[in-house]
């Protein structure tokens, strides 16, 4: 029997029976269903058998134990019951074949299967809903199904023979540990407190192993436009099976806008949650790691198979948060796949040297203080909620109030300025002062121009949260808005 790949009816074949993994992918395919480890000690009577200590990792191949199994009775399949490799689901059409086979074959040495012994239980079927997460979106295949501008695939970007180049190259160089995967920086390290690169220090070129993905990112020169932009800084991640990422949109002042993401070794499904109403949302929710107001979110999902090329770029970049679900099993159409190796991605940006000035101000950590400011505003997506950050800038009675920065300037800020948090309360600086202090955070400016005091106050215990905003209130105005500061937190 043979089963087909999910990753595209490209590996058609590649399977000689479900729970195989495919040659190409290193993904399981359970095209069958999935069955539970047998649990206590009293084995219900049932058609399928849980066998231990036997499988491929112990040089049994599936079609020997069928073949040993058969003796008692006509054979379902043998499918991998995880994925250790030695232990395997044998399933019967019906329980006295099984009992048969339990009776004979338990713990004794199996001469069919080179005198080893098998310590087999039985195993009921777990029913396909529970093997799969309850929570799944549709996966997309493609970027022109998933549709959310600026995000395209191309598949196969690199050769089976690349990718396991590339691979030994990073597995031969040091691994940074975090707390679920490890990771390598190469051009500019990448900090993930304060979820910026370190643009004062540059760790040297990219390294020339990746010469051979580089020369072919001008592919996507027909789909976008920023794709001959030189990238300078590579992150590796290598997730092992099941880990998956938070939700996050990359900082809009660290990199510019094309962002490349080369899926190795194993495959994942990448999904995308956006705005609703794009409009309502603001920068303090480019990072929801712990909040989850799905109900605002349009969420959607693609599957990445390995050497498939991801680029995030326009609004799918800069509006759209990506996470990778934290599953072992995920549903691609109507197959269930199983993240059986690790994967291993390749994601190249180009460090950004001075402020974003995307058309998506809600998200942008550079712009945020001009929603609140006089300075003309760029093109946006126009705002239709009356309480959004926009309508509060554009109404005359609001300007020159208050300005809320997020985490990362607050963190650059202090160290420039060889501050503690503690000390940055209360203290006044010059809007120039406070620009220079910032280091390339060339946007910022009071509304006034004035003299600024950068108040430091009830919201210093979030900081562990990375929930943190450094208000930077003009002294003119005295006392913070309030209605501003309601729109800020809202
Ligand atoms: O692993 C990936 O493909 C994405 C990595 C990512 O989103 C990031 O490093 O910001
Ligand atoms: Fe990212």
């Amino acid at each position: 029997m043979s089963w087909k790949c999910a990753s595209k009816l490209l590996h058609v074949n590649y399977f000689v029976g479900s729970g195989d993994t495919c040659f190409f992918c290193r993904i399981y395919i359970m095209g069958l269903p999935k069955f539970t480890r047998p649990k206590g000690g009293h084995d219900e009577l049932s058609s399928n058998l849980y066998v231990a200590n036997c499988g491929p990792a112990v040089g049994l191949t599936l079609d020997s134990i069928a073949s040993a199994f058969s003796s008692y009775g006509t054979i379902k399949g043998v499918y991998p019951a995880d994925e250790s490799g030695c232990r395997v689901i044998v399933s019967y059409h019906d329980e006295s074949s099984a009992q048969a086979a339990l009776e004979a074959l338990n713990r004794h040495p199996c001469p069919d299967l080179g005198g080893r012994s098998l310590h087999i239980r039985y195993s009921v079927q777990q029913p396909l809903c529970q093997a799969v997460a309850t929570d799944s979106v549709q996966v997309s295949l493609g970027a022109s199904e998933l549709n959310i501008p600026g995000i395209y695939l191309i598949h196969d970007f690199v050769s089976a023979q690349e990718e396991e180049q590339l691979l030994a190259a990073v597995d031969a160089r040091p691994w940074h540990r975090l707390a679920k995967r490890r990771v390598q920086h190469y051009g500019y390290e990448f900090c993930y407190d304060i979820r910026n690169v370190n643009t004062q220090q540059q760790l040297g070129e990219l390294p020339s192993f990746v010469a051979c993905i580089l020369e072919k990112i001008p592919l996507f020169k027909k789909l976008d436009e920023a794709a001959d932009v030189s990238l300078d800084q590579l992150t590796v991640n290598e997730y092992p099976a099941g880990v998956g990422l938070s939700p996050h949109i990359d900082t809009h002042s660290a990199f510019e806008g094309s962002i490349y993401s080369l899926s190795l070794s194993g495959p994942c499904i990448m999904e995308f949650r956006g705005y609703s109403d794009i409009s309502t949302a603001s920068v303090g929710d480019r990072d929801t790691e712990s909040s989850d107001n799905s109900s605002n979110f349009v969420r959607r999902a693609i599957y990445l198979p390995p050497r498939s090329m991801l680029l995030l770029s326009g609004e799918g970049r800069y509006a759209w948060q990506h996470y990778i679900p934290h599953h072992k099993v995920d549903m691609v159409k109507d197959t269930v796949i199983r993240r059986g190796s690790r994967r291993v991605s390749f994601t190249f940006r180009k460090v950004r040297k001075g402020p974003c000035e995307c058309n998506y101000p809600q998200f942008c950590d550079s712009q945020m203080f001009s929603l609140f400011s006089n300075s003309p505003r760029k093109k946006t997506p126009t705002p239709t909620a009356h309480s959004s950050p926009q309508s509060v800038a554009n109404s005359p009675s609001r300007r020159r109030l208050s300005v809320g920065i997020r985490h990362r300037p607050l963190v650059q800020f202090c160290s420039a300025a060889s501050l503690s948090l503690d000390q940055t309360q209360n203290l006044s600086l010059s809007q120039s002062q406070i620009e220079a202090k910032l280091c390339n955070i060339t946007s910022l400016q009071s509304a006034s121009g004035d003299v600024c005091s950068c108040r430091w106050g009830e919201r210093l215990t979030m900081y562990e949260k990375r929930k943190v905003s450094l208000d930077i209130v003009d002294k003119e105005a005295g006392a913070r808005n309030k209605m501003v500061d309601d729109v800020m937190s809202s």
